[in-house]
């Protein structure tokens, strides 16, 4: 039996320079540090904007950890570990240690309603843990936690019970009293949730990689595009672009969804992409990422905006750099009119490189009468967060539309592109 999850918690990082990141994330992202954990061995900073936090662990070069890391078809006694207050012997609490090279989003924390059984089915279905169900309290109660390794590349998700537990994050965790406080002062990045993951593949990976989410956990395939075909997926091949792009959700086929308080105000979802390159066109992002990251993983996290003008704005002044599209994207005449259609202003997308993408009506005889009928999403990229390509992210705002910007792909291409061209990191590639 699937275990079904009822929200994501936070999504973890792992890399060499916390302190870059943590600079970044605070002042360029506008994310603000709220709890941290420190040990001789490792360091651990939580960072919250609205419902969207992340977990940054700090790789240390000096320390080789032993008393963490299982092979996947390890069998664990039944008990469990338990660990008190500050003093546990984890490197990384509430997740496993990453000996990995580069820097990388490797966990996507999901909170579950009993973990204990979750366990049970998943290893009963064959999943591979990496941590036991483990007890972790503190003065604000109790944790239950466990760690299952994915079928994609390093990623790794840990399942959390956190309902016995009234502290602002995580038991061994120092909550920062600013966190309120730093919370509400910045109003102008409107960044509310992580909207969606995607992951980057190798070819012809998808259907395992659907299959897996399905079985464990209960994923249900999301349809990107009303054409699009149940097996091939969206698929964008030609002009020397290659890519095949699936998306999954996990909310709308979580039993708990029937019994959550906010079932009628229902939480907003994220859904996960598996973006696959596909052969006889140009390399492309997801390439770059698979050979930088040395493994497939997760590539970008769409941030959800409500406002993505006010945001990127912001966050642009703040030293955040977006990737924009050739300057004719925003004054050839098909794009132009669908921008002003959409009631947007093309100069004003462009300043910051946004992209908009209007879903087609189902039925393109009924004749759009307002701009309130045009079901379209405005999405801009950063450039690498991190030193290597492995990681970048997404501000997307949706009106109606429930894509990931289909047809924004050729422009995303172009601007890497010219990106890499400025740059003479890869000037003969094509990158999407
Ligand atoms: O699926 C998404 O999240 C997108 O925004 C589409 C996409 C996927 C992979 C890329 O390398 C570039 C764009
Ligand atoms: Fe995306």
């Amino acid at each position: 039996m699937a275990a079904y999850l009822s929200r994501i918690h936070h999504i973890s990082l792992h890399v060499s320079n916390a302190e870059k990141l943590a600079n970044d994330l605070v002042s360029k992202f506008k994310f603000c540090l709220f709890a941290t954990r420190q040990t001789d061995r490792s360091r651990q900073l939580a960072f919250r904007k609205a419902a969207a936090v992340f977990l940054v662990n700090e790789r240390r070069q000096d320390s080789v950890n032993l008393d963490e890391e299982v092979p996947g078809n390890t069998s664990f006694p039944d008990q469990h570990l338990v660990q008190v207050g500050k003093c546990s012997t984890g490197k990384y609490l509430y997740d496993v240690c990453s000996h990995y090279p580069v820097d990388t989003v490797s966990n996507v924390c999901f909170e579950v309603e009993d973990v204990e059984k979750s366990f049970k089915d998943l290893r009963h279905i064959g999943c591979d843990f990496l941590v036991p169900p483990t007890i972790v309290e503190d003065e604000g109660g109790v944790v239950t936690y466990s760690v299952v390794k994915s079928i994609v590349g390093n990623v790794c998700h840990t399942l959390i019970d956190r309902s016995k537990y009234e502290g602002s994050f995580l038991p061994g965790f120092e909550v920062l009293e600013n966190d309120s406080i730093l919370e509400d002062k910045d109003r102008t990045c409107s960044i509310s949730h992580f909207d969606h993951i995607t992951y980057a593949c190798p070819r012809k990976t998808t259907q395992q990689v659907m299959r897996w989410y399905e079985q464990l956990f209960g994923f249900r395939r999301f349809f990107i595009d009303s054409k699009e075909d149940v097996d091939e997926g969206y698929v964008i091949n030609q002009d020397g672009i290659g890519l095949r792009l699936t998306a999954m959700e996990y909310w709308k086929c979580s039993e708990l969804g029937i019994i959550l308080p906010f079932v009628d105000k229902k939480e907003p979802d994220c859904k996960f992409v598996i973006a696959e390159s596909l052969p006889k066109q140009g390399r492309n992002q997801v390439d770059t990422f698979l050979e930088q990251h040395g493994s497939p993983g997760i590539q970008h996290i769409g941030l959800y905006t409500k406002n993505i003008l006010c945001t990127a704005q912001a966050m642009s002044e703040a030293g955040v750099q977006f990737f924009s599209p050739p300057p004719t994207y925003y004054t050839e005449v098909g794009k132009q009119q669908e921008i002003e259609e959409a009631g947007h202003n093309p100069q004003m997308l462009a300043q910051h490189g946004i992209l908009l993408d209007t879903t087609l009506p189902l039925d393109s005889s009924l004749q759009k009468t307002t701009c309130d009928d045009i079901q379209y999403l405005l999405q801009v990229f950063t450039k690498p967060i991190f030193s290597e390509d492995t990681f970048f992210l997404e501000l997307i705002e949706r009106r109606g539309a429930t894509g990931f910007g289909e047809g924004n792909i050729r422009a995303l291409w172009l601007s890497v592109q010219a990106y890499m061209e400025k740059n003479k990191k890869h000037s003969h590639t094509a990158q999407v």
